[in-house]
């Protein structure tokens, strides 16, 4: 039987007292890669970040990898978020330290304490992504592109079972940004990890289909369709 590894039902999103999004159910298996799209400002957000527990679940119920939303206290957020990678738009690259140091950095504050096993598991993640030999650059010596799978080495550094991304090929060129599409679908299909992406890049969604779920009304629509196989 398929593993659900988000689970929202009669989900109501709020920002403030407004609510943004009403009655969201969505189901995402083991594996799957599913699209987020919506105009701007119609809550695509919204919903991700009440999956990584940055919006509270008040309304409705919520499991993200085995974490029941409605009883995520503040001391529990970061349980959920080892369990999870998020890859933003924004390359959130530490400036000042390499790009190993960088990945240790996150091991650390992800309760790592073990030297060895931190190296192994920094040149593991720079090999998926492609990047085994540029773990002593710095951020700025990176390409835009390269930034972006730093990034996505950063979300897998935990072996997370979803992974989460807000417009990951939002500033990139389109020959990049197939780059990371194709790396994303690989990690999905060689790791089993699940990705929800949002995006308003539809020659991206194009060329690489995948199942699409739309913010729009204040509502999410989910038309299941091409599975990536
Ligand atoms: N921190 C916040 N406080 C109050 N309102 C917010 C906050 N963040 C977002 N909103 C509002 O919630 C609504 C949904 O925003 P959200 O960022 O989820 O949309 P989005 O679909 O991700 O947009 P975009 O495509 O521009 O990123 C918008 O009306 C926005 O103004």
């Amino acid at each position: 039987m398929a593993e659900a590894i988000v689970e929202l039902r009669n989900v109501n999103i709020y920002q403030g007292e407004s609510l943004i999004l009403q009655d969201v159910n969505i189901t995402v298996n083991r594996g799957e890669f599913v699209y987020l799209v919506g105009k701007t400002g119609t809550g695509k957000s919204s919903l991700l970040k009440t999956m990584y527990g940055d919006l509270t679940l008040k309304e409705g119920e919520g499991v993200v990898v085995g974490y029941n939303l409605s009883e995520l206290d503040w001391k529990k957020v970061p349980y959920l978020r080892r369990n999870l990678g998020v890859v933003f738009q924004e390359f959130q690259l530490l400036t000042d330290r390499n790009i190993n140091e960088n990945l240790k950095f996150v091991l650390r504050a992800t309760g790592w304490k073990d030297n060895k096993l931190m190296d192994e598991k920094i040149a593991d993640v720079l090999d998926k992504v492609g990047l085994k030999t540029k773990g002593f650059k710095m951020p700025f010596e990176l390409s835009g592109g390269e930034q972006q799978r730093v990034d996505i080495a950063r979300a897998l550094l935990n072996s997370p079972k979803l992974i989460l991304a807000d417009e990951p090929t939002g500033n990139l060129d389109p020959e990049t940004s197939d780059e990371i599409m194709q790396l994303l679908f690989n990690i999905s299909r060689d790791y089993g990890t699940s990705i929800i992406m949002a995006t308003h890049d539809y020659p991206v969604i194009n060329k690489f289909p995948a199942r699409t779920i739309k913010t729009e009304r204040g509502k999410v629509w989910d038309n299941a369709t091409i599975s990536i196989g």
